[in-house]
């Protein structure tokens, strides 16, 4: 990593003086407090472990991408293994049958989530549905999003927002092919992602004129930079108080800036529900459904304001990245197909003909796109860790697992173990096909982790509430960039670089940029 500027000088001059003071009083301390006697047999013993160093545990085993280190290490000590992350412990879990245990079998007392990173640090700590131990406030809040915020028939209402927004990534692609210019799809995509979910949740568009949402999307998106560099914290352990590099307090203006434009909007909606401009056959957005919760007297769980900003601070972090990331990787991975590709496009112009773009209600007529879909989450989970927190000691795989630790479920080594799919590391989205040979689970296209081989979206109570949306997204989208655009690739090379980037996301090392060549006349 390079030192750019005198503040981060410092930072790692004081954090090198503190580990080495550190690594000297940890060395000491051991070898004075040293038993004479051997230690007795346990009776149920911690999952097993790599040989560990002092202070930073196995952070040395841990290479830059984390879900492969990880897979990396259960090949040598088993589906269930116990690492230390300098002064984070947690358990990780790596194959389709231990899976199974923690998200069916005891599913119970894994349905919290630990804090972690900067959840301390978070203004909407006590807020956070995604990180909510399991409890009143965590179930009310998924009951809302399952029958009312992210159900289908509130989806289906935005049907034709999500259309104009495809329409618009369509049209900018097209402005590049018309120019020549190359295209960055990472940032069509999070475009996409962001319009689509700042529309649905409260009426506004992340860009154009739009300057309110502009801002919501530039906060939430140094929210997700600054968050991931916070989770450092976790390793440093109590010395976070410290704040070395002065993020923590970099989060909190920027959350302190998010909230102070998402109160505005929430403002201007209540402000129209008071002064009866709001049409009752119009559609609610989902500010306005969360603020009829929040006025209405009979409700189980009184809302706060504070759990309306947080919820969509929530589903703009939990949602946009990862569908873009997804839709980035299954276009990588077409053009490194060319037969896939081919094979996609003919679908689409047999089922759609050439005179329309593709739309949400082909979907269901095209079971190779929703194959490709599909294989491009197995191979590129957009969570490939899924964390969770166990409630009580537990027995899992033989070993046992103490109440308080934080649980991994590495569902990219689950997506590509070998003992349940063929030639796992091969992009084949025939294996979803019905017939293919492989069967996937009691449905071939099955995606909500029914089965525990293939989790893209988690599973059980606490499995990602934005599927739906996130999938009808994705394959719209996925379905128009093959049926209007031929992709050449920059500057001579002759594949797209497919290595994902590093820390705990799947995303691509280097955006997806490529040339567009056009194919359809919309
Ligand atoms: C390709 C896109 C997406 C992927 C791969 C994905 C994946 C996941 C996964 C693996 C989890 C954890 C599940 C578990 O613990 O079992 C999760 C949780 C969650 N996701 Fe998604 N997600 C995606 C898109 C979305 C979208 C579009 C939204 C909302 C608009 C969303 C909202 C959430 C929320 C709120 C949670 C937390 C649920 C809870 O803790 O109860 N996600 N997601």
């Amino acid at each position: 990593m390079a030192i750019t500027n005198a503040g981060d000088m410092l930072y790692y001059l004081v954090f090198l003086i503190w580990f080495i003071t550190a690594l000297l009083v940890h060395y000491f301390m051991k070898s004075y407090s040293k038993p004479h006697h051997s230690t007795p047999q346990i009776s149920n013993p911690p999952p097993p472990s790599p040989p560990a160093l002092p202070i930073i545990g196995h952070l040395h085993l841990i290479g830059k991408v984390l879900p492969k280190s990880f897979q990396t290490l259960a090949r040598r000590y088993g589906p269930l293994m116990q690492l230390r992350l300098g002064a984070s412990t947690c358990v990780v879990a790596s194959t389709a049958d231990v899976a199974k245990e923690i998200f069916k079998n005891q599913e119970l007392n894994f349905c919290s989530r630990p804090e972690f990173g900067s959840s301390e640090y978070f203004i909407y700590r006590g807020s956070r549905f995604v990180l909510a131990q399991y409890g009143d406030y965590w179930r009310f809040m998924k009951k809302l999003c399952m029958t009312r915020l992210l159900s289908v028939p509130q989806l289906n209402k935005f049907a034709d927002v999500r259309e104009e927004e495809k329409i618009k990534l369509v049209e900018s692609v097209m402005k590049c092919c018309i120019q020549g210019d190359p295209c960055d799809l990472t940032t069509e995509f999070t475009t996409l992602t962001n319009n689509t979910i700042c529309r649905m949740a409260m009426s506004t568009r992340c860009s154009g004129k739009d300057n309110e949402a502009e801002e919501i999307k530039g906060w939430i998106r140094t929210c997700l930079q600054l968050a991931g560099k916070v989770s450092v914290g976790d390793i440093l352990g109590p010395l976070k108080i410290f704040d070395f590099s002065g993020n923590d307090n970099k989060l909190k203006s920027a959350l302190l800036k998010y909230d102070r434009i998402v109160e505005k909007v929430l403002k201007e909606h209540e402000e129209k529900a008071v002064k009866g401009n709001f049409d009752p056959n119009q559609r609610k957005d989902l500010m306005d459904i969360l603020l009829e919760v929040y006025n209405d007297p009979s409700a189980e769980l009184k809302l706060t304001k504070k759990d309306i900003k947080s919820f969509f601070l929530d589903i703009f972090m939990a949602g946009t990245d990862t569908s873009s990331a997804a839709m980035q990787w299954a276009m990588g991975e077409l053009i490194n197909h060319p037969t896939a590709f081919m094979k996609l496009r003919d679908e689409i112009n047999t089922v759609v003909g050439p005179n329309r773009l593709v739309k949400e209600s082909d979907i269901q007529n095209l079971p190779y796109l929703r194959a490709v879909i599909r294989e491009t989450l197995r191979l590129h989970p957009s969570a490939p860790l899924i964390i969770r927190e166990c409630a009580e000691d537990c027995k899992i795989n033989g070993s046992i697992v103490k109440a308080k630790t934080r649980v991994l479920v590495n569902v990219y080594a689950v997506m590509r173990d070998p003992e349940f799919w063929a030639h796992p590391d091969e992009f084949m989205p025939e294996r979803f096909l019905e017939g293919s040979g492989e069967r996937i689970g009691e449905h071939q296209m099955e995606f909500k982790g029914q089965n525990f081989r293939f989790l893209p979206f988690g599973s059980g109570r606490r499995g990602c509430p934005g599927a739906s949306l996130a999938m009808v997204v994705m394959h719209a989208a996925v379905g128009a960039m093959v049926q209007c655009f031929d992709w050449k690739l920059k500057g001579g090379d002759e594949k797209v670089d497919l290595s994902p980037g590093p820390g705990f996301a799947s995303e691509m090392a280097h955006p997806l940029v490529l040339c567009p060549v056009k194919h359809m006349q919309l």
